[in-house]
């Protein structure tokens, strides 16, 4: 009896330790970390609600990123990553007032536009069914809309010097509805691949491009978006032998780009979404292009297929074909038309060959960067910092093709960069391609803010790859991403801030975190201003 009562008292202490050492002692240590801590990597004079427990990473322990095998303090949170990341003091650093000087475009200005083009349109369309009528095309009329509410309107409104949009716009979310089931009205080619083959006005392009199958589409509210249809599986790796500037375009890829430059809180790619179309009573019933009619064709198979028709031998075998007219695709928002937006396209200074077995100065150069530093818009301001955030963006996805970049010349060299076509990122997932990340490994800088974001990426309660998992799953054509490249997300976030470690470890902290946002958000005139520590 005794010996049974010592075994009783025994097991109850053993389950009491167990208790107090795993769940009691852990939640009384985050509650002690997470009062009264709040974000301490930027300056003092930064804007943060208080939001509890929700420690910020200090740029002194920037070297702490767990490492991805840490599994042991993952909450079980059901999935509730994304919007605990997204409530976190860093994404939610108050930015000040945009003057109108910031902002991209002017209402009355956009409403004029707007008006202008719904009024071509119907005096277009007027001639064109007379015309088709004769030659006996059929063309499926749609319904078009002028309303000034429309959620691309919106979006357009709220680009800034700053960045495409603003972290809480609902237009944003709603423009990816849209653009998800709103008629298509008009398909067309873009106007960079009519450029290429001499058919428009080159004033009307950044640049002559488009070697790959890609269509302009407008929506009944005349919003605009670039569809580039699936061309390859998603568990399909792009082969050993293949150059970059081979390598197809892949339209998930376009899609994972926008939720990660969401998510590295970038906001410097165009709302992407995925949509399943209908290749025929969406582009070739709606296009008045005659040009894209002829490359429309039935297969064997009886499914309905077209083929890019660019400058080079372009064969049916390039031909993208419908089950039988269903086919994926990517359509990223349009942004505001050259007219009333320019834009400027330059080219990256860590260009990469396009040839066969052709080098560039910086791949031979270790030095390279210290002549770009010296080199205009590189040698002021923050241009070198976002090439270098471009580079992490672009490494994170493996996309070799960052051949030029764009930005808006309203706000010159002072504005954001562009990220536009993302299409060849994930393309290996077994393999990481730390040559994109030349530009931060050469030139030992990077962004306080970027570097704080991604250490907090690499943490297991919002690890990147499970944000991301998250953040897709909205997609229609959800899962965006195969599993192995959500995980090769994760090692290549380690990779970049070794990479910064290896820097800091040579040069020191004050040279390499650069910091930014600096400047109290009161004075809306001295919001973001950048000091380099060199
Ligand atoms: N969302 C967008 N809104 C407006 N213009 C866009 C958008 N996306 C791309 N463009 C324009 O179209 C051009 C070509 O797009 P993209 O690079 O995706 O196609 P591409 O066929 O790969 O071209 P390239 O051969 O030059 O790489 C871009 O340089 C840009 O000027
Ligand atoms: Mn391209």
């Amino acid at each position: 009896m005794r010996r049974d009562r010592f075994l009783l008292a025994a097991t109850l202490t053993a389950i009491f330790s167990a208790d107090l050492y795993f769940i009691l002692l852990p939640k009384l240590r985050s509650v002690g970390q997470g009062t009264g801590q709040l974000c301490s990597c930027g300056p003092s004079n930064l804007t943060l609600p208080r939001l509890r427990g929700l420690a910020t990473p200090q740029l002194s322990n920037w070297t702490s990123a767990l490492p991805l095998d840490d599994t042991t303090t993952e909450p079980t949170d059901g999935g509730l990553k994304l919007g605990r990341l997204f409530a976190h003091p860093l994404y939610n650093i108050q930015t000040p007032e945009l003057g109108p000087e910031e902002r991209l475009l002017q209402v009355e200005q956009l409403m004029e536009y707007y008006r202008k083009k719904v009024s071509r349109w119907e005096r277009h369309n007027k001639l064109y069914s007379e015309v088709a009528a004769i030659s006996n095309i059929s063309v499926i009329e749609h319904e078009v809309t002028f309303d000034p509410d429309a959620s691309w309107m919106k979006f357009h409104l709220g680009i800034s010097r700053y960045a495409l949009y603003s972290r809480d716009d609902p237009a944003i979310p709603q423009l990816l509805r849209d653009m998800q089931s709103m008629p298509v009205v008009s398909a067309d080619y873009t106007q960079d691949e009519k450029a290429l083959k001499g058919a428009c006005d080159c004033t009307q392009v950044v640049k002559p491009s488009g070697h790959h199958l890609k269509l302009a589409l407008k929506m009944h509210d005349f919003a605009k978006a670039m569809f580039k249809p699936m061309r390859q599986n998603r568990d399909e790796e792009t082969p050993e032998d293949f150059f970059y500037f081979v390598d197809l375009q892949r339209h998930n890829a376009e899609i994972a780009a926008f939720h990660l430059d969401r998510i590295l809180d970038f906001r410097r790619v165009p709302p992407v979404t995925g949509r399943l179309m209908n290749i025929t009573g969406e582009i070739l019933q709606v296009t008045h292009n005659e040009d894209l009619r002829a490359v429309f064709f039935t297969s064997p198979a009886n499914n309905t297929c077209f083929f890019a028709k660019c400058l080079y031998v372009c064969k049916t075998e390039y031909a993208v074909c419908g089950s039988p007219d269903l086919l994926e695709g990517s359509l990223s928002a349009y942004l505001p038309g050259l007219s009333i937006a320019p834009r400027l396209s330059i080219p990256n200074p860590w260009i990469r060959s396009y040839t066969f077995n052709g080098q560039e100065e910086w791949e031979v150069n270790p030095f390279y960067c210290d002549t770009v530093k010296q080199t205009y818009p590189y040698n002021s301001g923050n241009r070198l910092l976002n090439i270098i955030d471009m580079s992490i963006f672009d490494f994170l996805t493996g996309n070799m093709d960052r051949h030029h970049y764009e930005i808006f010349t309203r706000f010159g060299d002072e504005g954001f960069i562009l990220h536009l076509d993302n299409a060849r990122g994930f393309g290996k997932h077994s393999q990481d391609e730390t040559s994109i990340l030349a530009p931060l490994s050469q030139c030992c800088m990077i962004k306080s803010s970027t570097l704080v974001r991604l250490q907090l990426l690499a943490r297991p309660e919002f690890r990147l790859s499970d944000v991301m998992r998250e953040s897709m799953e909205g997609d229609p054509l959800r899962p965006i991403l195969t599993e192995p490249h959500l995980l090769a997300l994760d090692r290549r976030l380690q990779k970049v801030l070794r990479a910064v470690q290896r820097c800091v470890r040579r040069l020191g902290k004050d040279e390499v975190i650069i910091r930014d946002f600096v400047k109290s958000t009161v004075k809306p005139q001295t919001s973001t201003e950048l000091i380099k520590a060199r």
